[in-house]
């Protein structure tokens, strides 16, 4: 059985996952623009002051940043801190041939820390709850990331 196809069901299990991390991040550039344009507040650069069928009515304050949008930002900015390196591990581990629970639990345990880090920060829960989401993901990046070094290298 080749390893990057989808009869391998740890590369079918991976593609699943990594494409809803490709939705994770291109959906929080439009959680964004949704913020931008119902705040009209917060925009990024001195042209976006300019009187456009999107902005009709320019004021200097939309300038300021806006909280809400500030917020979106953040959320993109630890998405693309967090989402590439799962790709890069994770369709790196399918040269590791995992079993097959084992990718389940890497995979889909990232999705889930993702999301539950994005309805952390969304709903402004405590710090805690928002690092915990993130820690999860991320020791499953780097254990991805380690056992594949290690099955190569050993
Ligand atoms: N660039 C991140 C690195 C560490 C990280 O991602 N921390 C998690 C848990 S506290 C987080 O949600 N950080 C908030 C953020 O990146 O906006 C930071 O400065 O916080």
């Amino acid at each position: 059985m080749e390893l990057y196809s989808p009869e391998n069901p740890v590369f079918w299990h991976y593609a699943v996952t990594a494409l809803l991390g490709v939705l994770k991040v291109m959906g929080q550039g439009w959680l964004t623009v949704r913020a931008l344009m119902s705040e009209k507040a917060g925009f990024a650069s001195p042209e976006d002051l300019r009187k456009t069928a999107l902005n009709p009515d320019p004021d200097p304050t939309q300038l300021d940043p806006n909280p809400r949008v500030e917020r979106s930002r953040r959320m993109h900015h630890n998405d693309l801190e967090n989402i590439p390196g799962f790709w890069v591990a994770g369709a790196l581990f399918v040269l590791a041939e995992p079993p097959l629970w084992a990718a389940l639990i890497f995979y889909w345990g990232f999705v889930l820390a993702r999301a539950g880090h994005f309805w952390a920060y969304a709903t402004a829960q405590i710090h805690d709850i928002r690092a915990t989401f993130y820690t999860v993901g991320s020791i499953l990046v780097i254990g991805m990331a380690i056992w594949t070094l290690v099955v190569l290298l050993v």
